[in-house]
Order: C-alpha cells, then sequence, then structure tokens
C-alpha cells in the first residue's frame, strides 16, 4: 500500500474527510479498538476517530469458517519474526498479528472460550485495596455484553449431546455472534466421555461458566451467514451510518503526541511509507486511545517517549515518563505436539474428520450441502469440543512443583537489568500461580478434541517464563518490534511440560479405555522417556506462540511494573488509555479474543462513564 498523501489514503466514513480534531482518536482497528469505537459512537455527541495499518479488505480468506485456518495464511498479517529463542536451540518463530480492519479477530482460528473465574479474579489480586472489581464477578456482565449466542441446531445438539447454558451468555447488544456449526463429527462426545476416566475431571455444561474442565464451546461465527463474525461485521460495519464514526484505514501510527505529559493527539503516515517526516497529526479533545494490540502498543508507547529509560536511551528517544513495565512482562501460550493415532475407530465414530481428506463421496456430499445451503462439515471451524485441564489433575507432582515455584529466586529468570518493580510483579504472578498449581479452578493443560483417528497440539495454557517486546534502538521507526519470548527462561516450565507431554501419553497409550482403539504413539515418540528426553523434545519441538500476545501494556500497580491502572490510564499520563490484549497482567486459561471483546467492552464504559460525569 503505497499512498503520496493522506489524499490518497482512503477515509472510510461518512463524512467527506477527516476533521482536525475528534473527543477520541483509537490507535488500531482491531479487536478492542473497534469494540471501543462502536460502543462510545453510540453517544450521537461524541465523535471518534479510529487508525488501522491495515486494509479495508473483503476477502474469502476472512469470510470462510472451514478448518478455521484461513485467516492464518491470508494476508493481512505483520511480517515479524522473533529473536532466535536460546533455550529452542535458536529456532525463531513468526509472530503473527492481523493487519486489516479487525485486527487479530480477523484471521483468528475462531475458538470462543473463556479463561476460568480464578483467572481474572487473579487480575484484581494484584491491586492492595482487594476492592478491585478486575474479577471474575466484574467481567462476567462484559462477557455477556460481549457476543450475541446463537443457540445451536436442535438436532445436532440431541445428536452431539452437545451441553451448553444460556445464563452465561448474553442475547442481541453485539453484533459480534458466538454461533456454531450445523454439523459434528460423531466421534467428538465418545472421546470427551473418555475424560470421564481421569479422577478430577469436570464436566461443567458450559464454556462461559468459568470452570475448569472438559466442554462444548462455539465459533466466532454469524449463523445466519455461516461467516467468520469479527469486531469489523459487529462493530463497524453496522454502524456506517453514523457520521461520528470515522475509520482511516492505510495508515500507520508513528507517534502519540505529547504535551507535556498529556496526550493531545497521533501523527500517523500512509502506510508503507519511510517518509516518516511527512506526519498527518490529528488532535484528540478528550482522550487518546491505544489499541494496536500486545506487540503494537508498546512498541508505540515506546516510540512516544513512554517506557523503561533504559531502552528509550538506547534507542536515541528522549524518555517523557521513565514507565519501566512497557513492553515487559510479555507472555503467551506455547503449544507443544503430541500426536497419537488411534488405528481402530469403532463404527460409531464415522464419519471421522479424516474423510474430509481420504473419502470423494463424503467430500463432494459436504461440498454439495455447503454450496446448497451452507450446513454440513464445512461449517466447523477448528471444533467445538476440547480438555482443559487444572494441574492437580494431569500431574503426580503438583504439589511439589508448586512449592519449587514459592521458594524460587524469582527475579533469577528475568533479563539482567530488569527494574526491580517489574521484577516485583512477576513475583507477584508467580506466586499466585504456585497457589492455582495445586487448586482445581485454573486450567494449565488444553487439547483440542477433534472426534478423529489422530489428535496434535497441546497448549501449556499457564507458562511461568517471560519475554520482553522492545523497539529496535538500530531504528525504532524503519524496523519492526524486537520480539523475544525468553521461551523456558523459567525452568519449570520444562517440569509443567514434561508433565503436561506424559498425561497426554498415559491418556492415549497407556489407558483401558482407549485401549479397543489400538492406539499409538508418533511424536514425540517411544524412545523420549527420561525428564532429560522429555527437555530435549521440548526444547526442539515447543512453539513459544498460539498468537495470543498479552501482558506488554500490563494492569498492575504501578509499584509491581505496570504500565496502567484499574482505569486502565496510562501511570504518569494524563488522557491516555490502553484497552486491548496487552493489559492482561496474567494469560487466561483459553485463546484470548473473548477476554479482549470483554476487556473492551469494560474499558468503553469506564471511558463513557467518566465522559457523562463531566458533561452532567
Ligand atoms: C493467527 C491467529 C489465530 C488466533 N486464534 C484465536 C482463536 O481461535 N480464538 C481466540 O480466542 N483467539 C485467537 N487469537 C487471538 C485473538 O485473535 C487476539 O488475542 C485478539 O484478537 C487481540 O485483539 P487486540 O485488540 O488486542 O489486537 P488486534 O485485534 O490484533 O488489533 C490491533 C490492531 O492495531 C493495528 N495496529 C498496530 N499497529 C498500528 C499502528 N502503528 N498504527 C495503526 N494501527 C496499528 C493492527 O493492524 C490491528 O488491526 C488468534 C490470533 C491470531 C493472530
Amino acid at each position: 500500500y503505497h499512498h503520496a498523501g493522506l489524499a490518497a489514503s482512503s477515509i472510510i466514513a461518512r463524512a467527506q474527510d477527516l476533521l482536525p480534531s475528534y473527543d477520541y482518536i483509537i490507535i488500531g482497528g482491531g479487536t478492542a479498538g473497534l469494540t471501543v469505537a462502536d460502543r462510545l459512537t453510540e453517544d450521537p455527541q461524541t465523535t471518534v476517530l479510529v487508525i488501522e495499518y491495515g486494509p479495508l479488505a473483503s476477502s474469502s480468506a476472512i469470510t470462510t469458517v472451514s478448518g478455521g485456518f484461513y485467516g492464518l495464511s491470508s494476508p493481512y498479517l505483520y511480517d515479524i519474526m522473533s529473536v532466535p529463542q536460546l533455550n529452542l536451540g535458536n529456532r525463531t518463530t513468526a509472530v503473527m498479528a492481523g493487519k486489516i480492519v479487525g485486527g487479530s479477530s480477523a484471521v483468528n482460528a475462531m475458538m470462543t472460550v473463556r479463561g476460568t473465574a480464578q483467572d481474572y479474579d487473579r487480575w484484581g489480586s494484584f491491586f492492595p485495596n482487594k476492592t478491585s472489581d478486575w474479577t471474575w464477578d466484574g467481567l462476567l456482565p462484559y462477557f455477556k455484553k460481549a457476543l450475541t449466542f446463537a443457540e445451536p441446531d436442535p438436532a445436532v445438539k440431541e445428536s452431539a449431546k452437545m451441553t451448553y447454558n444460556t445464563t452465561f451468555w448474553g442475547k442481541g447488544s453485539s453484533g459480534v455472534y458466538a454461533g456454531w456449526p450445523s454439523f459434528q463429527y460423531p466421534g467428538t462426545t465418545a472421546q470427551m466421555d473418555l475424560y470421564k476416566h481421569i479422577p478430577g475431571v469436570e464436566f461443567p455444561g458450559d464454556s462461559g461458566a468459568g470452570r475448569p474442565g472438559v466442554y462444548w464451546f462455539p465459533t466466532f461465527m454469524d449463523p445466519n451467514r455461516v461467516e467468520r463474525s469479527y469486531a469489523r461485521t459487529g462493530h463497524y460495519d453496522d454502524q456506517k451510518k453514523r457520521s461520528n464514526y470515522h475509520l482511516i484505514a492505510d495508515s500507520r501510527v508513528t507517534k502519540i503526541v505529547l504535551n507535556g505529559t498529556t496526550a493531545t493527539g497521533v501523527a500517523f503516515i500512509p502506510a508503507g511509507s519511510k517518509q516518516y517526516t511527512n506526519t498527518t497529526t490529528v488532535t484528540a479533545r478528550k482522550e487518546v486511545i491505544l489499541a494496536a494490540g500486545g506487540i503494537h502498543s508498546p512498541y508505540l508507547l515506546q516510540l512516544s517517549g513512554i517506557g523503561p529509560q533504559r531502552v528509550l536511551t538506547e534507542a536515541k528517544i528522549e524518555t517523557v515518563v521513565d514507565l519501566p513495565g512497557v513492553g515487559q512482562n510479555f507472555q503467551d501460550h506455547p503449544m507443544l505436539m503430541a500426536t497419537y493415532q488411534y488405528r481402530s475407530l469403532p463404527s460409531s465414530w464415522k464419519p471421522s474428520p479424516e474423510y474430509m481428506f481420504s473419502n470423494s463421496t463424503f467430500q463432494s456430499w459436504a461440498t454439495t450441502l455447503f454450496n446448497t445451503n451452507r450446513t454440513g462439515p464445512l461449517s466447523i471451524a477448528t471444533g467445538n469440543a476440547a480438555a482443559w485441564l487444572p494441574f492437580p489433575v494431569i500431574s503426580p507432582r503438583s504439589r511439589s512443583i508448586s512449592s519449587l515455584l514459592t521458594s524460587q529466586n524469582h527475579s533469577a529468570h528475568l533479563p539482567p537489568n530488569t527494574h526491580p518493580t517489574v521484577a516485583a510483579g512477576y513475583a507477584a504472578q508467580m506466586l499466585s500461580l504456585a497457589t492455582a498449581l495445586r487448586q482445581n479452578n485454573t486450567a494449565f493443560y488444553n487439547a483440542v478434541i477433534t472426534g478423529g483417528a489422530s489428535t496434535g497440539l497441546i497448549v501449556d495454557l499457564h507458562p511461568l517464563s517471560r519475554g520482553t517486546v522492545n523497539i529496535d534502538p538500530q531504528d525504532p521507526l524503519a524496523k519492526t518490534p524486537v520480539v523475544d519470548y525468553r521461551a523456558l527462561n523459567n525452568p519449570l516450565d520444562v517440569s509443567i511440560m514434561t508433565d503436561i507431554l506424559r498425561f497426554t501419553r498415559n491418556f492415549h497409550i497407556n489407558n483401558t479405555a482407549t485401549a479397543q482403539l489400538r492406539p499409538v504413539e508418533i511424536i514425540p515418540g517411544q524412545d523420549v522417556q527420561t525428564d532429560q528426553d522429555f527437555a530435549d523434545y521440548i526444547a526442539e519441538s515447543t512453539s513459544p506462540s498460539e498468537f495470543h500476545p498479552v501482558g506488554t501494556c500490563a494492569m498492575m500497580p504501578r509499584e509491581l511494573g505496570g504500565v496502567v491502572d484499574e482505569e486502565l490510564k496510562v501511570y504518569g499520563v494524563n488522557r491516555l488509555r490502553v484497552v486491548d490484549a496487552s493489559i492482561m497482567s496474567t494469560l487466561p486459561g483459553g485463546n484470548t479474543c473473548q477476554t479482549v471483546y470483554a476487556v473492551a467492552e469494560k474499558a468503553a464504559d469506564l471511558i463513557g462513564y467518566g465522559a457523562k460525569l463531566k458533561r452532567g
């Protein structure tokens, strides 16, 4: 996207041109940004401009739900590679994030899940007053507001024995849908039942109940169109008639404009331009709202002189506010490969998902069904069932690992020179997770249930290692952020992952309940037996990202390395908030998109309520 200047950019709004100033300017037209813009412009007196780096694009790579993977291979992603990972044999990883109106909600795999109640209570627990409403109870109304739940086809519900409970869901106040495919593979239910043989596994009856366990969960899918439902369809397209809601795409924000320590506006250039001096500036009368996501929000703060002084000085950027936590505390869900195959599937499990690749009669039946009335197996995205298990359920040594974590010298596992406040925040997180490791209220283990003959990815839902996202000191504007997962820097991650892999093996192989399926282990393979074998396998094969970057602008007290307070206001700066995935101090035990929508809904309330107080 090369544009000569503003005139050639796409201004997508009812108004003919950008106004010189807006009440609110939102940086990033992604999942959180569009949600907040939509809610704020419900008040016709409030003007909002959203500035988005990527294009306003329509493509079947975005709308298609089948398989859940088209967005991941679309062109609408940033091109960023992590730094080589020391503990992963110096491998690098693609840092995936959506670069398009809709952000990562336009490219994600559409799994619609929440963490457990304890995950959200943990956020509030870092604040000393203990009256924080950043808790499960405080967020539940926003989870309900964030999505419109559409019930599944009753026949599919019955045949698959699906359970859900609508009291955990809202209806109608959001244009983003939690929908269901009109087909389920019959083996899915049977595979969920296999977990009934594992002591301690719960079956909470709804994915939104805030409990770990084995359950059905919906898909970010519009049930009528059978297409991806995302921030653009739910929070922008419906709103085109609002003359107070402006969005400019193909425009890269390069700086938050500050007057002293007050945010007054935003500077941007056409996407792709290297003319960093030829910027357009727009003024925000009330607030600048940062919603550039877990990778780019800390990057933009640092570019604007808000961040760790050491990092800014090295990049020759003048420090406006020394805020040591910006870009630190970086977390993502590590993924492990564990492949098992069942050589003899019962006939009641057929057709299985493998038929889509191996059985041409089934393929053409599925294609015809979908082309005729958008039903059948091609309406399934990533699947709708999974196990989310607490650590004591999967590990015989949960108490000892928990004790080791409690007594660890936590800061020894952070980068050298980590600011003491950031280290204190890390220690607080580790103590909280040490408690969770020996309880049954936080899920550490995630395996998707496909109903098929083979299984693949396993997710560690609460990694202990923390990485960094910083500007590149060589040329911060021209170069992409320096992303370092620092995977496995806390050695207890290896212990936890080892137990995750051992549990997976025992579940599939050393299990009388699966014996008649004739299971076979493909990966890691039976030559992996000792702790050292597992450690080697983990170093060789772990992917440090499930594309869920969080934590880089953490909502924590400033003394704990926090970047934003409980109103999501950036410490030390007036009229600047962060509202996206980067504010999560710790990961939820689930894919992050639904949580981002809930955070954004709460942010919109915090901002709108404050504005109404001032006006009234
Ligand atoms: C490939 C992939 C698969 C995923 N699968 C799932 C899943 O199945 N389920 C789930 O729950 N979660 C999933 N996620 C995660 C989930 O989508 C994200 O956590 C969530 O969408 C993040 O929302 P956000 O608002 O923080 O950031 P985003 O939605 O990424 O929005 C940030 C926006 O800011 C823009 N931006 C950045 N820098 C600038 C700048 N300088 N100027 C202007 N604009 C800028 C970006 O282009 C982007 O549009 C997946 C993510 C990816 C990438």
